[in-house]
């Protein structure tokens, strides 16, 4: 075969490329194809460029996906490999989320200069994070703590830690374990209080609806229950609003051919939080998860999102 080779196209972090090699490894294998059949492209999107502001104020999601979007609609590639907890709830008309991946841990940690655990941290001690999601659970736990953002790849934010910026922050276990750091890790976070952002952990691959051929090559790395879990969770968000100006949890955990679903929203200062848990059937999850959405919005009450926008 001497086509064109599968263009898979990625961000530039190492997670985003380690993920992007995962996917091509797991082509390569279900289809018994050399690595020269695959070419892996880089593209550098707004949301790697914008380190000091937190996602919330300069646009949210989008930022992460918006190049790479552009580059799959205009041929420039075949497939995009992304982290599902980033992408917007819309995906853009003529594209499609074809392939989850198998998901890792879902869990947040806690990295702590000296620290090793959240309750070790001393009075008012400086944690960064740009998560409004991590800041308001964060601020559950511990109200005393001096929250500030922190932006930047996975690396970079380390490296803040180090140099002394911030005395800790929080990251997800999942990106951790790709990098094979997860020893920096002090603290593994308890899903009751800490649950996980939508899609967190999961690897997506999107491409054009209508391409066949990207279509039957992604096909085989489908995950049957990550996809439906991930399409559940997805679903929660889209209802509830689905930028990144909002602090909102949802995991559907899979417990024998049924999910335990456990969905948050809380005001960005963690002082108010409306939670859902129930059990959903598979087959059905999206649309019990919308549903249980539905009911958090009535039992919140306007003035509670009100909190979210002001
Ligand atoms: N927003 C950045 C981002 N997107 C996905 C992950 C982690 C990997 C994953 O959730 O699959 C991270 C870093 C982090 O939150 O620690």
């Amino acid at each position: 075969m001497t086509s064109q080779p599968f263009r898979i196209g990625t961000r530039g972090s190492r997670l985003a490329l380690v993920q992007a090699h995962e996917v091509r490894a797991r082509l390569m294998a279900a289809h018994a194809l050399p690595e020269e059949a695959f070419e892996v492209v880089v593209i550098s999107t707004s949301g790697d460029r914008i380190q000091d502001r937190a996602l919330s104020e300069v646009g949210g999601k989008g930022l992460f996906t918006k190049e790479i979007e552009e580059a799959l609609l205009d041929g420039r590639i075949d497939v995009a490999v992304h982290s599902s907890k980033d992408m917007a709830t819309a995906v853009p008309d003529g594209l499609a989320l074809t392939a989850f991946l198998p998901r890792e841990d879902v869990r947040d940690v806690f990295i702590g200069r000296s620290a090793r655990a959240i309750a070790d941290l001393p009075h008012g001690a400086r944690v960064g994070s740009a998560s409004l999601r991590r800041q308001a659970l964060l601020r559950r736990l511990r109200p005393d703590l001096d929250l500030v953002i922190l932006r930047g790849n996975v690396q970079t934010r380390l490296q803040k830690l180090e140099r002394g910026e911030v005395e800790g922050t929080l990251l997800a276990l999942a990106g951790l374990n790709r990098l094979d750091a997860a020893g920096v890790a002090g603290e593994v976070l308890e899903l009751d209080a800490f649950p996980p952002a939508p899609g967190q952990g999961a690897i997506c691959v999107q491409q054009r609806a209508a391409d066949a051929r990207a279509a039957a090559m992604v096909a085989p790395l489908d995950h049957g229950e990550t996809h439906r879990a991930l399409l559940a969770e997805r679903a929660f968000l889209a209802v509830l609003d689905g930028s990144c100006r909002t602090p909102i949890a949802a995991h559907a955990r899979p417990e024998g051919d049924a999910f335990r679903f456990h969905g948050m929203i809380l005001t960005p200062d963690g002082t108010r939080m409306h939670e859902t848990r129930l059990e959903l059937g598979q087959a059905e999850a999206a649309e019990g998860a919308a549903e249980a959405a539905r009911r958090l919005v009535a039992e919140a009450g306007s003035d509670f999102f009100a909190g979210w926008f002001g």
